[in-house]
C-alpha cells in the first residue's frame, strides 16, 4: 500500500522520539512491501520561530490531505506564555478541532518486563488492561469566552458541549467496549456539574441501544483513586476532555513511565493523528534520553487505525514487548538486572527485533 504520512515533530523531545517512529515504519515498510512517503511540517513553537504562527496554513492543508498523521509533542517555557498560544483555533488544539479528531484513545496496558518499574504494587496493577477514551475536541480547553475580566482580577473559563458532541463519544465507547470485555465506565461530576448530568442522561440513552455492555457512573475524584488501587476493576472508561487528559496521565504510572503510552486521535472516517500521551519535557529534551516507546507504539495505532494493517501493527508492539524482555530501558523506567540506555539505542534495539515475527495475543489484543 502506498501511504502518505505527515510528520508533525514539534518541540523538546517531539523531535528526538518522531525519528524513532520513523525508522520502525520504514522497516515495516520495507518488509510489508508498502511504501510510506513522510512529509515533514511545522506546529507548535517551532512553527512560531519559523512562520510566527503556532499552526501555519501550509500544515493545515497538509494534513488535510494526508492519510495520517503523526505528532511528537508541542510546547517549552519560551512560548507557553504567549498571550493566546493554547488558544483553541492554534497549535495542538487548533490542529485537533479543524480535523475534527473528537475521539482520543488512549490505550493502557503494561508491559509484563514493566511490572517492577511502577511505583504502585505489582499484585495491583498486574493484568489491567484499559481503554481510555477521551473526548477531544469540546468542553473547557475550547469554551468561549476564555478571558480575563475586572483589570485582570477575574478569569472566565467556560464549559460547552452539544449534545451531538456527547452523543458520537459515548456511541464510539460502547461500540469499543463491544469489542472488549463489554464493561464500560463512565466518568462525569455529576453530583457538581451541569454538562455532567447531561452527560450522565445520554450514556443511560445510549445504554439502551448496547445492551450487552455493563455500565456504571463513577465521579472523577473517585474514579482517579480507584485507577491506581483497583486498575482491574476497568475495561473502557469514557469522560470528556479535561478529566480524560488528567487521568490518562495518572493511568500511565500503571505502565511504569507517562513516556510509554501512545494515543490515537480519531474521527468517523478513520482520518486519525497519532501522538504519545505526554508533552515535550522540557527537563529531558536534548539529552538523548527520551523514551521512543509511547512514539513508536501511536506509529503502531496509526498502522492498524488508519491503514488497517493489524498484523504490522502487532509486529510492532511484539518488537517493543521483546526488547524490554531483553531488559533494556530508558531512564524513565527501570528492569531489574536490565541495561540502561537513550532514545537512539532503544529505537535500534526495537528495530532488531522487529526481524522476529512471532506475535503473542496477550500483546496485540489490549489495542483494539
Ligand atoms: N500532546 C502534547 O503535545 C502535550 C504538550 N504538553 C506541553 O509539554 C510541555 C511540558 O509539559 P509537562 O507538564 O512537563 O509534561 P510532559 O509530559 O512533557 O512531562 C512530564 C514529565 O514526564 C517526563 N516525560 C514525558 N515524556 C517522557 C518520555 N517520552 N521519556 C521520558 N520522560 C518523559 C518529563 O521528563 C517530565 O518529567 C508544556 O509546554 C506542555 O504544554 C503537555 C502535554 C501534552
Ligand atoms: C494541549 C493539551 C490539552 C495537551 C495535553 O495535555 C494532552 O492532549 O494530553
Ligand atoms: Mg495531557
Amino acid at each position: 500500500m502506498n501511504k502518505q504520512i505527515i510528520l508533525l515533530p514539534g518541540d523538546g523531545i517531539g523531535k528526538e522520539i518522531i525519528e524513532s517512529a520513523k525508522l520502525v515504519l520504514n522497516s515495516v515498510a520495507s518488509e510489508y512491501g508498502h511504501r510510506f512517503t513522510f512529509h515533514q511540517h511545522a506546529i507548535g513553537g517551532d512553527a512560531i520561530d519559523q512562520y510566527g504562527t503556532p499552526l501555519p496554513e501550509d500544515t493545515i492543508k497538509a494534513c488535510q490531505n494526508a492519510d495520517a498523521i503523526l505528532l511528537g509533542a508541542v510546547g517549552g517555557k519560551k512560548w507557553d506564555s504567549l498571550p493566546g498560544y493554547m488558544r483553541p483555533e492554534k497549535g495542538l488544539l487548533g490542529i485537533r478541532k479543524t480535523l475534527g479528531l473528537f475521539a482520543n484513545l488512549r490505550p493502557v496496558k503494561g508491559f509484563s518486563s514493566l511490572l517492577h518499574a511502577s511505583p504502585l504494587k505489582e499484585d495491583v496493577i498486574k493484568g489491567s488492561d484499559i481503554l481510555i477514551i477521551r473526548e477531544l475536541t469540546g468542553g473547557l480547553y475550547f469554551g468561549q469566552p476564555s478571558e480575563r475580566r475586572e483589570n485582570g482580577n477575574a478569569v472566565v473559563d467556560t464549559l460547552y458541549y452539544h449534545r451531538s458532541e456527547m452523543e458520537r463519544i459515548i456511541d464510539k465507547a460502547f461500540q469499543s467496549a463491544r469489542l472488549r470485555n463489554k464493561r464500560l465506565t463512565s466518568v462525569d461530576k455529576a453530583n457538581v456539574l451541569e454538562s455532567s448530568r447531561m452527560w450522565r442522561e445520554i450514556v443511560e440513552e445510549k445504554s439502551k441501544d448496547y445492551p450487552d455492555v455493563a455500565v456504571e457512573h463513577l465521579l472523577v475524584d473517585a474514579a482517579a483513586m480507584k485507577l491506581i488501587t483497583q486498575p482491574n476493576h476497568f475495561d473502557v472508561i469514557v469522560t470528556e476532555n479535561l478529566f480524560g487528559d488528567i487521568l490518562s496521565d495518572e493511568a500511565s504510572v500503571l505502565t511504569g513511565s507517562l513516556g510509554m503510552l501512545p494515543s490515537a486521535s480519531i474521527r468517523s472516517d478513520g482520518v486519525g493523528l497519532y501522538e504519545p500521551v505526554h508533552g515535550s519535557a522540557p527537563d529531558i529534551a536534548g539529552k538523548g534520553i527520551a523514551n521512543p516507546l509511547g512514539m513508536i507504539l501511536s506509529a503502531a495505532l496509526m498502522l492498524r487505525h488508519s491503514f488497517q494493517m493489524e498484523e504490522e501493527a502487532a509486529e510492532i508492539e511484539e518488537a517493543v514487548n521483546e526488547t524490554l524482555e531483553q531488559g533494556y530501558y530508558t531512564a524513565d523506567l527501570h528492569i531489574k538486572g536490565g541495561k540502561q540506555i537513550g532514545t537512539k539505542e532503544m529505537t535500534e534495539m526495537v528495530l532488531e527485533n522487529l526481524t522476529t515475527k512471532s506475535v503473542s495475543d496477550s500483546i496485540c489484543s489490549s489495542y483494539a
